[in-house]
C-alpha cells in the first residue's frame, strides 16, 4: 500500500507520530485507528487541539479541518508512515521475523545466539524484552505497536546492529503492527490452539499468521513441514522456502534429549550434520531445525552454529532446579494445550517416578483452551495441582472451573488458587525420582490481577521451598 503524496510531503515537518491522542504534541501526525476497546476517531478533536500537524482518519469525524487526511486503512498508513519517519530502518538491517503458536521466543534466542557467535551485532525483539546485546530498548507486547516497532529498529541500527531477530505475533499481523517492514527471512514454527478469544477460530488464526508469508517482502521462508498448518502454508505460498521436519528440505534424522541437553542429527543440501545443545525437550528438535535452517541458508559455518548452540539461555523455558531430597522441579512457559503436551511428554520420559504438574490459565485469554489444558495435564501427570496464572479481570475460581471441565481423574487433582501455596504443596508432595512441572508463567516476574502486576516469580518460589 502506497502512502499519498500529501502524507509524504509532511515528513520534513513532522515532529512525531502516534495513534494515541494522549501522546500527541505540536507538530505530531495522529492516526485514528479503530480498536477493541476504543475508536481513535473519537479523539480527533483532542489531537487537533494539541496542534497536530495532521490527523489521518478512515472516516470523516463529522466536522471539517484542513489538517484531516482520509485514507483507506489507517493502521497500514500509520505503520508505513512510521517506517518512513524513522528512515525505513528495516531496509538498512537484516530483519528475521518468527511467527507461530509456540517456539517463537526460543527460536529467536537461538538465531540471535548464532548470529552473535558469527560476529554480527544482533537485536532481539519479543515476549521477554527488546534488547541489543545487554542494552535493553524496552519490553511489553511480544510485538509492539508500529511506532515502537520501527523506532526500535532505527535505534538498534543507530547502535550498530546489522541484524534484528523478532517474534511476530498473530495479533501483530492482524493489526498490521509491522507493516512496511522488509524481512531477510520469515519463520513459521507451528500453529495449534491459542488466542481464539481474539481470532475466533483456527482458520482466522491461520490467515493472520499467513499474512507474514504472502503480504510482506522477504528473501526466504523457513517452514515446519511436520506441522499441519505448516504443510498447508508451504503448499499455498510461492517463494523461496526451506521446509524442515522428518520430510523437510532440512531433514531431521534423529533427536535425543535428557537433563544434560540434546543431540540433533539432520541432513541439508546433501550434507549430514550433528549438533549438540544444552537445551532440553523433544520439541526443541523443531526450534533448533528452524534456527539451523536459517543459519545454513545464509552461509554460516556449521562450526560456528555448533559453538552457539552449546550456551543457549532462554529465560523461563525448561529451567531445571534440583532438590537435595532427590527430585527435580522444572519451570516452563507452556500455557497452551500443545505446549503442555510437549513439555510433559519430555518430562514423562525423563521422570524416574511421579510427575506432579502445577498450572493455571491466563484470564482475558482464550477460554476454550482451558479444559484442553486440563485434559493434557490429567493424561500426562500423576498429580495435578490446578492454580492461578494471570487471572487479570476474571475470577480465579471461574478460570479453575473451566480447567477442571477437562479433567476426569479427580482423585489426582488438588485445587489451590494461591499460586505460591500450590507450588509449595507440589514440592512437599514430591519424593525421590519425581519431577515437579511448574507451567505457564516461565520468566514472568509478576502476577497480573485486576490491572495490577504484583511481584511474583515461579523460580523464586521454587527456590524458597525446594
Ligand atoms: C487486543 C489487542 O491486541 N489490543 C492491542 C491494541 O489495542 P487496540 O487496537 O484494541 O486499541 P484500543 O485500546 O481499543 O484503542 C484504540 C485506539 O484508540 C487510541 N486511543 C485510546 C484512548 C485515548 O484516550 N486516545 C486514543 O487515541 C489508542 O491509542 C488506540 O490506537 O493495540 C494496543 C497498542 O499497540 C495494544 O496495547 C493492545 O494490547 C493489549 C493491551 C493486549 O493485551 N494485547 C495482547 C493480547 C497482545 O497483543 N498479545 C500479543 C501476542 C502475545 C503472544 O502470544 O506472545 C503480543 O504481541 O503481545
Ligand atoms: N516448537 C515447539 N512446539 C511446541 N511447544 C513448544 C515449542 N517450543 C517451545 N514450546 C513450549 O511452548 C512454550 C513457549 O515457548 P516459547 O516461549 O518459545 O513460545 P512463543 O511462541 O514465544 O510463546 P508466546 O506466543 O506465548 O510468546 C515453551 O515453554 C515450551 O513449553
Ligand atoms: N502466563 C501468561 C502467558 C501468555 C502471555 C502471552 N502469550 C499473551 O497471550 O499475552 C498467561 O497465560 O496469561
Ligand atoms: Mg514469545
Amino acid at each position: 500500500m502506497e502512502l499519498s503524496e500529501e502524507l509524504k510531503s509532511l515528513l520534513p515537518r513532522v515532529k512525531g507520530v502516534s495513534s494515541d491522542s494522549r501522546e500527541v504534541k505540536e507538530g505530531f501526525v495522529f492516526f485514528a485507528v479503530r480498536g477493541t476497546r476504543f475508536d481513535g476517531h473519537d479523539f480527533v478533536r483532542e489531537a487537533l487541539q494539541k496542534k497536530a500537524l495532521a490527523v489521518v482518519v478512515e472516516r470523516e469525524p463529522g466536522f471539517k479541518d484542513p489538517r484531516i487526511i482520509k485514507v483507506e486503512d489507517s493502521r497500514k498508513a500509520l505503520a508505513e508512515f512510521a517506517s518512513l519517519f524513522y528512515g525505513k530502518p528495516s531496509e538498512k538491517l537484516k530483519v528475521i521475523g518468527v511467527t507461530g503458536t509456540n517456539g517463537k521466543t526460543t527460536t529467536t534466542y537461538l538465531i540471535e545466539r548464532i548470529l552473535v557467535e558469527s560476529g554480527y551485532k544482533t537485536g532481539l525483539m519479543g515476549t521477554i524484552q527488546y534488547r541489543l546485546g545487554s542494552r535493553v530498548f524496552g519490553s511489553g507486547r511480544t510485538t509492539p505497536d508500529p511506532v515502537t516497532w520501527h523506532r526500535t529498529l532505527k535505534e538498534m541500527f543507530d547502535n550498530g546492529a546489522t541484524h534484528v531477530v523478532a517474534e511476530v505475533s498473530s495479533h501483530a499481523l492482524d493489526q498490521h503492527r509491522v507493516w512496511g517492514t522488509k524481512f531477510e527471512a520469515v519463520v513459521f514454527t507451528n500453529l495449534t490452539q491459542d488466542h481464539l478469544d481474539y481470532h475466533g477460530d483456527m482458520e482466522s488464526y491461520y490467515r493472520a499468521k499467513k499474512k507474514l508469508f504472502d503480504l510482506y517482502s522477504y528473501g526466504f521462508a523457513v517452514i515446519n513441514l511436520d506441522d499441519t498448518y505448516g504443510r498447508r502454508l508451504a503448499e499455498e505460498i510461492k517463494g523461496n522456502i526451506i521446509t524442515y521436519g522428518r520430510e523437510g528440505i532440512l531433514r531431521i534424522s534423529s533427536f535425543r534429549t535428557d537433563f544434560e541437553g540434546s543431540v540433533l542429527e539432520l541432513s541439508f543440501e546433501g550434507k549430514n550434520y550433528k549438533f549438540s545443545t544444552n537445551l532440553i525437550g523433544g520439541f526443541q528438535a523443531y526450534n533448533l531445525s528452524a534456527a539451523i535452517g536459517y543459519a545454513l541458508k545464509t552461509g554460516i559455518e556449521p562450526g560456528i552454529i555448533q559453538r552457539a548452540l552449546q550456551g543457549v539461555n532462554v529465560p523461563g523455558r525448561f529451567e531445571v532446579y534440583r532438590s537435595d531430597r532427590g527430585f527435580i522441579a522444572v519451570v516452563d512457559y507452556a500455557h497452551t494445550p500443545d505446549a503442555i503436551e510437549n513439555v510433559l511428554k519430555t518430562i514423562r520420559n525423563l521422570a524416574l517416578n511421579k510427575v506432579i504438574t502445577v498450572f493455571g490459565a491466563g484470564g482475558n485469554r482464550d477460554r476454550t483452551k482451558r479444559p484442553l489444558m486440563g485434559e493434557v495435564a490429567d493424561r500426562l501427570s500423576d498429580i495435578v495441582v490446578v492454580t492461578s496464572d494471570n487471572p487479570r479481570d476474571e475470577e480465579p475460581e471461574m478460570i479453575i472451573k473451566d480447567i477442571l471441565k477437562g479433567i476426569r481423574n479427580y482423585e489426582k487433582v488438588i485445587v489451590e488458587p494461591d499460586r505460591e501455596k500450590a507450588i509449595k504443596r507440589a514440592v512437599e508432595l514430591a519424593d525421590k525420582g519425581d519431577i515437579v512441572a511448574i507451567l505457564g508463567k516461565g520468566h514472568e516476574d509478576y502476577q497480573e490481577v485486576k490491572g495490577i502486576k504484583y511481584p511474583f516469580s515461579d523460580a523464586q518460589v521454587v527456590k524458597k521451598y525446594i
